[in-house]
């Protein structure tokens, strides 16, 4: 089945004007300013993109797909995701990820979920691991499940910094990042490691330590949630502006805000105005993540559930309200994490990619139609595919 995308404007994320596209199957087949279809061809869809934005779907990098928290109790563990929470957001690709309990959530579950995600339509992988250090892994070695394991593409989310964490020692992360970078070079993969940054003093210094005194490059580190604060935002700032990598968490919402949590678009013209490439920064959602409030004997005092949807408002704000272009917000919830993640047919408009396309409309800023993998999952906002117990 084919279906044409006919008069949108397309950011690929760089704007590209006016423009048709042509979906063969599974994959962008044609993009030219004008594609007519002979009559003949009767059995195209042809989809009305006039007045819509038309943009690659959005990878959301860290997912807790298979639910999170737990830190108020059993009762505070967090429901695992539906298809639709994630497909209403444009978003198309999320990689899943275990957190705080890596006991009564399993690597193995986690890997189900993705692959029940992917039977339902959309694009999943997953880090293996939790906070912990030991890894949580599936084979009992980290670097054997990045190698064998097609979904693994990392290890995440390893808490450091954090009265959560499993207080791993700087050799304890170097010898974690070592393993995802063989696995991943073996593999093919990028093999991440994708870094809690808790509100600790310690902040980045044990990646800073391990950038300057091994061979590991930067380049193998995704810390997240690197605006739960403004002073951990500066940290951030530092870091990305000698070349790291900073991903900065969309869920913390707006209204609910820790006293000096930095809200994700806003650090995002921040971290831009100070100098870091934009190419250096990613938003992901921590969506069904428990966002827990502690007060000062670290006790846990109240609990929200992050929300994959809040990375499309964050990307949304970002242009609309922080005044960042429309293609940079673009990059950093798709051809970053692409590119950072190898997601190689993934985050960009061009043909050979995967057909993962979203509809913006333009008035209202919401998103119209999702497309993954060349299949309509979301039409006029709505839903027309959804989870198996939607
Ligand atoms: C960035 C802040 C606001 C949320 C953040 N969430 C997680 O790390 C996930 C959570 N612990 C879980 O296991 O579900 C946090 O707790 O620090
Ligand atoms: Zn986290
Ligand atoms: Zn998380």
């Amino acid at each position: 089945m084919m279906k044409l995308v006919k008069g949108g404007e397309v950011y690929a994320p760089h704007y590209m004007g006016k423009m048709d596209l042509l979906l063969v199957a599974d994959k962008i087949g044609d993009l030219k300013e004008e594609i007519n279809i002979p009559d003949a061809m009767l059995d195209i869809e042809v989809i009305d993109a006039s007045g819509k934005y038309v943009i690659p779907g959005l990878i959301d990098s860290h997912v807790h797909i298979t639910g999170g928290g737990g830190e108020g109790g059993f009762k505070t563990r967090t429901p695992e995701i539906m298809l639709s929470a994630i497909t209403k957001a444009g978003v198309t690709t999320v990689v899943g990820c275990l957190g705080t309990d890596g006991t009564t959530r399993c690597m193995k579950g986690l890997l189900a979920k993705a692959r029940g995600l992917e039977e339902e339509g959309i694009t999943a992988y997953i880090y293996t691991g939790s906070y912990q250090v030991p890894v949580r892994t599936i084979t009992g070695s980290a670097m054997d499940d990045i190698i064998l394991i097609d979904k693994v593409i990392g290890i995440g989310e390893i808490a450091i910094s954090d009265h959560r964490s499993s207080q791993p020692t700087v050799e304890d992360l170097a010898k974690l990042a070592a393993e995802a970078r063989v696995g991943g070079i073996l593999s093919g993969k990028a093999g991440i490691v994708n870094i809690h940054l808790g509100d600790g003093a310690r902040h980045l210094e044990a990646l800073i330590h391990i950038i300057e005194h091994t061979e590991i490059p930067a380049a193998q580190f995704v810390p997240t949630h690197m605006n739960r604060s403004m002073k951990v935002m500066q940290k951030g700032i530092e870091y990305g502006k000698k070349g790291g990598i900073i991903d900065l968490t969309t869920s913390s919402d707006p209204e609910f805000l820790e006293e000096d949590e930095v809200k994700a678009s806003t650090g995002l013209k921040i971290a831009m105005d100070a100098g870091v490439a934009v190419e250096n920064i990613t938003f992901s959602s921590d969506g069904q993540g428990s966002m827990p409030t502690f007060n000062k004997k670290k006790e846990c005092i109240g609990l929200g559930v992050g929300k994959v949807d809040s990375i499309f408002r964050e990307f949304r704000d970002a242009v609309q309200v922080d005044g960042v272009p429309m293609a940079d917000a673009l990059k950093v919830v798709t051809e970053n994490p692409a590119r950072i993640l190898k997601l190689k047919n993934k985050g960009t408009i061009e043909i050979g990619k995967d057909a993962d396309i979203v509809l913006v409309d333009q008035e209202t800023f919401t998103v119209d139609t999702v497309i993954a993998k060349g299949k309509v999952m979301v039409k006029q906002g709505a839903a027309v595919v959804k989870g198996t117990f939607e």
